[in-house]
């Protein structure tokens, strides 16, 4: 069996009364963008911040790659990049400057560095700005350069908490494709409490609410989180509202308009199946048949009120 990226068991941390966060356990396999969705205060900070070794947890371990982080800080430390929500950028450096003194912070070996930067800043698209203070550059560029530096020792795991924030709508775009990119060789967890951000950006979803994970699963499985229970169909010829009443399942019928009609059901796995064979046995003449899925927000809410 191949040892995960990353295992978080027992996870729990106490600021100073509460606890932010309470017995998480969370595992990663595979290489991917992995989003870590929660509200604000929920724990995400918390959690990146244990993961990465920032911040030591009350209980619990983190293994990276097999490796305790707690026990062997700095065998795991080689194999983690992380860019914390503040980027810790030292604005009077040019991008050069400060991705070499990352590298030196990195230990990577004097012969190796020019490389290194050098492959990192060209995966990021900043090379052209290697001669540019850090001050200078806009947002989105200096969000690049702090992912640059989370990659330039390739490490096998790298975390980026609320890597958009603050951008305008282009850059969250072009931060969004570097993180998408990035996460092509490597197992990339980000944070954010945006849905749509989560859902365009990444492989998998794990959410934590009030310090607990409420959900673990792919982007599919968290959009099908709540199964349909409504649909609306376009019928040319649309039969009496009590004949679709009739059909066993169905809760409500609302016609919308001379054409269309709302019908509201029970878990039932077949009943679109049985209303598209009543059409065509009834002469209704089906044309169209839409599943209403529940709205990413709405998802959310049912997942914020799961917490014990
Ligand atoms: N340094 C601290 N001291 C005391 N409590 C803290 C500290 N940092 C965070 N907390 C508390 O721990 C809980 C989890 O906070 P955390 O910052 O991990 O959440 P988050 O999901 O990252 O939120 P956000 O999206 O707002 O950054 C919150 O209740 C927060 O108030």
């Amino acid at each position: 069996m191949s040892t995960s990226i990353v295992k978080i068991e027992n996870l729990s941390h106490r600021y100073t009364k509460a606890w932010a966060i309470k017995d998480i356990n969370l595992e990663i396999k595979n290489i991917g963008v992995t989003g870590l969705l929660g509200s604000n205060g929920a724990g995400k900070s918390t959690t990146m911040n244990i993961l990465c070794g920032v911040l030591n947890q009350t209980q619990g371990r983190v293994l990276i790659d097999g490796i305790d982080l707690r026990a062997f800080p700095l065998e795991a430390k080689k194999l983690i990049g992380f860019l914390p929500q503040n980027a810790p950028l030292y604005l009077d450096l040019t991008v050069d400057e400060y991705l070499r003194h990352c590298a030196y912070m990195r230990r990577i070996p004097d012969g190796q560095v020019k490389q290194a930067m050098e492959e990192a800043k060209e995966r990021c698209g900043v090379a052209h700005f290697s001669k540019r203070l850090l001050k200078n550059l806009s947002g989105g560029y200096k969000q690049r350069v702090g992912i640059a530096q989370a990659i330039i020792h390739k490490p096998k795991m790298v975390v980026l908490d609320e890597p958009t924030n603050g951008l305008d709508p282009n850059q969250i775009a072009e931060v969004r494709e570097l993180i998408k990119e990035i996460g092509s060789d490597r197992c990339v967890i980000f944070s954010s409490h945006i849905l749509s951000e989560v859902q365009a950006t990444c492989d998998s979803i794990r959410m934590i609410e009030q310090g607990q994970v409420v959900f673990n699963g792919t982007v599919d499985d968290f959009n099908n989180y709540i199964a349909p229970s409504s649909m609306v169909l376009y019928l040319n010829n649309p039969p009496a509202e009590a004949a679709l009443l009739a059909v066993e399942g169905v809760t409500q019928v609302k016609t919308l308009d001379k054409h269309r009609v709302r019908v509201s059901f029970e878990a039932e796995p077949s009943i679109a199946e049985k209303i598209v064979s009543l059409s065509v046995s009834q002469g209704w003449r089906l044309q169209e048949l839409h599943l209403e899925r529940s709205s990413l927000e709405e998802i959310f809410a049912r997942l914020s009120n799961k917490v014990k």
